[in-house]
């Protein structure tokens, strides 16, 4: 459905995007993830004609994308970081506005704006103006006024940044189901978790560059971290500390204030063989996790840093 090839965009010396590529398919909902100033915005912005880039190619739905580019514009729905509302309307009116830009038959317009309120959980808002909304009722709207016409694409840039956790799920589950009836989704976030609960497919971008595709499971098996074992021990010494990194499948450990953090490749038993061995050790420990990997792995082992960072 879209394609992106070899997309460079600088701002003065600042190259924001090096050489992106990535190929979206029809049905999917593909997350852009990526740490603050990685490029994602820019991205979004050169795929809907709105920034001019200085190389690249963009195809959408099979043609290619240009500024008047009208027939493939209005078949997207856009849902930006800032929000875009009228003040002087209501949450209704403002909806029905947008929808309005797409939508001229007046009973059918009604109908999705309806749904869009009932899919946002608008309804108890709908003669509010925006003003009186809380962030994450906004932010709601925002979204509302995006999908409302059913688009074939919709492109998400950060749409839970900063939105109490009620309103974020509200907003997650709403694109599971848009995307269900049919809308295939572009999702851009830096937070994994979100993109790991509802993506079907993830790019992993820095510098303005794709690092890693795939599915959450295809990006985690990319990595040598199979496991990571969080355990609360006290006062351990550097012989003991070098004789845990040379057991089996461990290849890296971290020991600062009590908390002693082992990364092992994927094995059976990794938990009850360190475990045993500290016993054995006469080593007294306290609490004990075990983790799988998470894309913020995937994220430290491509990079060397947290996505959070
Ligand atoms: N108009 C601009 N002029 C100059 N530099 C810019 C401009 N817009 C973005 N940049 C820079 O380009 C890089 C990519 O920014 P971009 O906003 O695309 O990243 P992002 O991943 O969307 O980050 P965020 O999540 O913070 O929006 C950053 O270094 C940013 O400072």
């Amino acid at each position: 459905m879209i394609q992106i090839e070899n997309l460079v965009k600088r701002y003065q010396n600042l190259v924001a995007l090096d050489h992106l590529s990535l190929d979206i398919q029809e049905g999917e909902i593909f997350g852009l993830l990526g740490p603050n100033g990685s490029g994602k915005t820019t991205a979004i912005n050169c795929l809907l004609a709105l920034l001019k880039y200085d190389k690249g190619t963009i195809t959408i739905f099979g043609k290619n994308m240009q500024p008047n580019s009208y027939d493939i514009k209005k078949q997207i729905g856009v849902v930006m970081q800032n929000v875009a509302v009228f003040e002087q309307m209501s949450v209704r009116e403002n909806i029905d506005y947008f929808c309005g830009l797409y939508v001229r038959d007046k009973a059918k317009r009604g109908q999705l704006v309806k749904e869009a309120i009932a899919f946002t959980g608008l309804e108890d808002f709908t003669k509010m103006r925006p003003k009186k909304l809380s962030g994450g009722l906004l932010r709601r709207l925002n979204i509302a006024c995006g999908i409302v016409h059913k688009p074939r694409l919709i492109i998400m840039d950060e749409p839970t940044v900063a939105v109490d956790p009620q309103s974020r799920n509200k907003i997650l589950e709403g694109i599971v189901e848009l995307n269900r009836q049919g809308s295939t989704i572009i999702y851009t976030s830096h937070y994994m978790e979100e993109v790991e609960q509802i993506c079907t497919r993830i790019a992993i971008i820095d510098h303005g560059h794709v690092l890693a595709t795939g599915t959450t499971e295809e990006l985690k098996k990319m990595i040598k971290t199979g496991e990571t074992i969080t355990i609360e021990a006290i006062a351990l010494d550097e012989a003991l500390l070098a004789r845990i990194r040379g057991l089996p499948h461990v290849f890296d450990l971290s020991y600062e204030d009590q908390i002693l953090k082992i990364k092992l490749g994927t094995a059976r038993h990794n938990l009850v063989r360190i475990l045993n061995y500290l016993q054995e050790k006469d080593v007294s420990f306290g609490r004990v996790f075990s983790e799988l990997p998470t894309l913020n792995d995937v994220f430290l082992e491509i990079t060397g840093k947290e996505l959070r960072d």
